[in-house]
């Protein structure tokens, strides 16, 4: 089935949009994670330390919300022994029925571009995941393997167009042609090729929720794209944000957060003695706000 039905149908079954990001960031795991940010202490322990915490955001989201984005930097800081942990928690998300966006961010001349594809989308390959966050910078044939490999296995992409983070705006925007443009009409015609029933194409887009003036000219000029919309929570972006990019029926966006659910323990009062407990609540809370927000499917 096209990645872009799976998602619509992983939207409607839990009747939001929520992508709960997994970055483990060392310095802000709870205490009981704490031998993950000790250097002097062996990679293969802090890595398993990483793991376990991700395994618990796992168990949070599932059944929950439609898909998870573990992030690889966290984890590849660690080195060999951080990049098995980040199979293992792609692993478990995906036998637990949630959709797995890798935020791998790559992006390569089309040859290496190729080994990327084949490492994070196809059979077999270390750390399979149902869709990968890409960077199109190098130009179109760029992507073209990564597509080639997200239509042979049934996987999706997310291209960077308009990113959240403050900087983007000078170069993705600047000029007679805007670079963000560009790609978004590269990213229509591709996509008007991989419709799913849902009428939406296996070629996302990643435009931030902190982008909320642009989001419905995005909507309008990217009509087949999934939008990833990160932002929301510890950047600043709020429901409000991000009602331009879903269309009415509830589907065509999915709104990403990671510190603000993960790591809210450390601005609940009884966060410090149950940071699960302040994580369930926030992602709840997200829900709701969602819910109440934008027009959702299920
Ligand atoms: O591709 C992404 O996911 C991404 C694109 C972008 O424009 N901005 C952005 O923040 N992200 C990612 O989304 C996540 C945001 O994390 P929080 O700010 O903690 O919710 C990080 O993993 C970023 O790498």
């Amino acid at each position: 089935m096209n990645f872009s039905d799976r998602l619509a149908g992983a939207v409607e079954r839990t009747g939001n949009p929520v992508l709960l990001g997994i970055d483990p960031h060392l310095d802000l795991l709870p205490e009981e994670f704490a031998v993950a940010r000790d250097r002097s202490a062996r990679r293969v322990d802090r890595a398993k330390a990483v793991a376990r915490f991700c395994l618990e955001l796992v168990e949070l989201a599932k059944g929950r919300v439609p898909a998870v984005k573990p992030q690889a930097a966290f984890f590849e800081e660690l080195g060999a022994d951080g990049v098995a942990a980040f199979e293992e928690v792609v692993d478990a998300a995906r036998d637990a029925s949630l959709l797995v966006v890798g935020d791998v961010k790559r992006g390569d001349i089309a040859s290496t571009a190729a080994a990327y594809a084949r490492a994070h989308l196809a059979e077999n390959g270390g750390g399979r995941c149902d869709a990968i966050t890409v960077s199109p910078y190098l130009g179109a044939d760029s992507l073209e393997p990564f597509i080639e490999a997200a239509d042979a296995n049934e996987g999706g992409l997310f291209v960077l167009v308009r990113t959240s983070n403050p900087g983007g705006t000078a170069w993705q925007t600047a000029g007679d042609v805007p670079i963000a443009g560009l790609v978004a009409d590269q990213l229509t015609a591709w996509g008007a090729e991989r419709l799913g029933e849902c009428g939406l194409s296996n070629l996302g887009a990643v435009v931030g929720a902190t982008q909320a003036a642009e989001l419905a000219q995005w909507r309008e000029r990217l009509p087949h794209a999934w939008m990833l919309l990160p932002g929301y929570g510890a950047q600043g972006a709020g429901a409000a944000d991000v009602v331009g990019a879903f269309r009415s029926d509830g589907l065509g966006a999915l709104v990403a957060s990671s510190r603000g659910i993960a790591f809210a323990y450390a601005k609940d009062p009884a966060g410090a003695a149950d940071w699960r407990g302040a994580a369930d609540r926030a992602l709840d809370a997200m829900i709701a706000d969602l819910r109440s927000a934008v027009p959702h499917a299920g």
